[in-house]
């Protein structure tokens, strides 16, 4: 667990690879265009230095617009993408040429990402091997910076060759804490990344009467409650809004702190895996 009370916007943590991720970032999952760039300037303008996309939301190259009309230089913005691995298996500079295609969507500027994921265990061993090899020959030549692995189990990790990831994104809150992954993670120095952190803002999730009282306790409301468990966690977190007000409030969870008693109480709402199945670690051969 962090220390929570050294936590602030411009907290980071260090990778395997040696990059420092932001440890607050802004999802952009269905947020299209004009709707992502203006998400992006919203974040940047509050704070954020760090966006999540994936090839398969479509919307690299309106997060690109994004960091351009903030104003923020590029290289003060960490940006992640995904690969999204198909059935059929690709070779390994198939793959290269497909990883390509985000270097201009997302950076005019300095060419380069700074974090790719797979971003699921889909599509086999061989075909896992295959997109392995390309991201790490993407990371030698430098466009991009550290690789990692979005939605892999334990198996999943064990088999993958050289090098160890730089993170593991998997879905991540009170009621989903994939105990198993996150620890076996934590021991081998991989990141975890936080997706769907205020668990989509469903209904029965946010008004639980644990998380209800802690909302009260500390004058916060669900969302920053479930962004400060995750940072006091450890993990890199990634709330998803398209809307300035909320971008704003999920940003503003540097001034208190979750206590010891509120941590367990949250501890203690795990359902073990969350709503997306087949996406679920656990679930994919
Ligand atoms: N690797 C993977 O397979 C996956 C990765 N991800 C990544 O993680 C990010 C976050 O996960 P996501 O699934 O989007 O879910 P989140 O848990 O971040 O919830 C997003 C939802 O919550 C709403 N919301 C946000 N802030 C507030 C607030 N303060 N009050 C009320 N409602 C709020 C948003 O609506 P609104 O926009 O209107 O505010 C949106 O409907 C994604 O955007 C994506 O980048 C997500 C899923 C899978
Ligand atoms: O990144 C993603 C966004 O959320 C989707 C639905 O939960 C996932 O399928 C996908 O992996």
């Amino acid at each position: 667990m962090s220390d929570a009370t050294d936590l602030n916007m411009a907290s980071r943590l260090t990778l395997n690879s040696g990059q420092s991720i932001p440890r607050l970032g802004l999802g952009v999952y269905k947020a299209a265009g004009a709707e992502a760039t203006s998400a992006v300037v919203s974040a940047l303008k509050e704070g954020y230095r760090h966006v999540d996309t994936a090839q398969w939301y479509e919307n690299e190259e309106d997060v690109g617009q994004g960091v351009r009309d903030s104003g923020v230089k590029r290289k003060q913005v960490w940006l992640t993408s995904k690969y999204f691995p198909e059935d059929q298996v690709k070779s390994t500079s198939d793959v290269l040429a497909a990883l390509r295609t985000s270097l201009p969507k997302l950076d005019h500027e300095d060419g380069h990402i700074d974090l790719m994921l797979i971003h699921s265990a889909a599509g086999g061993q061989e075909g896992r091997e295959n997109i392995w090899r390309a991201f790490a020959q993407a990371q030698k030549e430098g466009w991009i910076q550290a690789i990692g692995v979005s939605n892999f189990n334990i198996s999943h990790l064990e088999r993958l060759p050289g090098p160890i990831p730089a993170l593991n994104q998997i879905e991540l809150h009170p009621w989903c804490q994939q105990r198993p992954i996150v620890e076996y993670c934590q021991r081998h120095g991989i990141a975890i990344e936080a997706y769907s952190p205020l668990a989509r803002a469903e209904k029965d999730k946010w008004e639980d009467p644990v998380l209800v009282k802690i909302c009260e306790k500390h004058s916060k409301n669900p969302g920053q409650v479930l962004i400060r468990w995750s940072l006091q966690r450890g993990f890199v977190v990634i709330p998803k809004s398209s809307n300035p007000r909320r971008i704003r409030d999920n940003g503003d969870v540097f001034d208190f702190c979750l206590d010891k008693g509120d941590m367990d109480a949250l501890n203690g709402l795990d359902r073990g895996s969350g709503g997306a199945v087949t996406w679920n670690p656990v679930d994919q051969a």
